[in-house]
């Protein structure tokens, strides 16, 4: 399995922004703008409480993961570093 954590996804998610929206989910979603990646987010919250009030660990893990990728297209998008997120934790 393609393990990686959230500070190696965010990485990853820089460099395919600027990459080839038909190759790259990110740099579609990027592309499309705020907009569109807040629907993404908000659609996978949900996704997320669902998950955890009628299916497993399991589901709700993978909806999670969902989540917190939309979350750091968001950040990408916005030009928002994980310092600017971390210094308000
Ligand atoms: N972790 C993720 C990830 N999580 C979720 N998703 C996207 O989010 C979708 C899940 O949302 P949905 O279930 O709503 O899928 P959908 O219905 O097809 O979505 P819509 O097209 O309708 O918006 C998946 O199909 C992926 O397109 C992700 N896309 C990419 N990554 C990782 O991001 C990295 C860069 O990916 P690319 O930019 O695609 O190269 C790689 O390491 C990927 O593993």
């Amino acid at each position: 399995m393609d393990r990686k954590t959230f500070e190696e996804l965010f990485a990853e998610l820089q460099q395919k922004a600027t990459g080839d929206p038909a190759t790259s989910r990110t740099a579609e979603l990027v592309g499309k703008g705020v907009h569109a990646i807040g629907k993404k987010v908000v659609e996978e919250a949900a996704e997320v409480w669902m998950a955890a009030e009628y299916e497993g660990a399991d589901a709700t893990a993978e909806e999670i993961s969902q989540l917190l990728y939309h979350l750091q297209v968001m950040m990408i998008a916005r030009g928002i570093s994980l310092d600017d997120v971390y210094s308000h934790l």
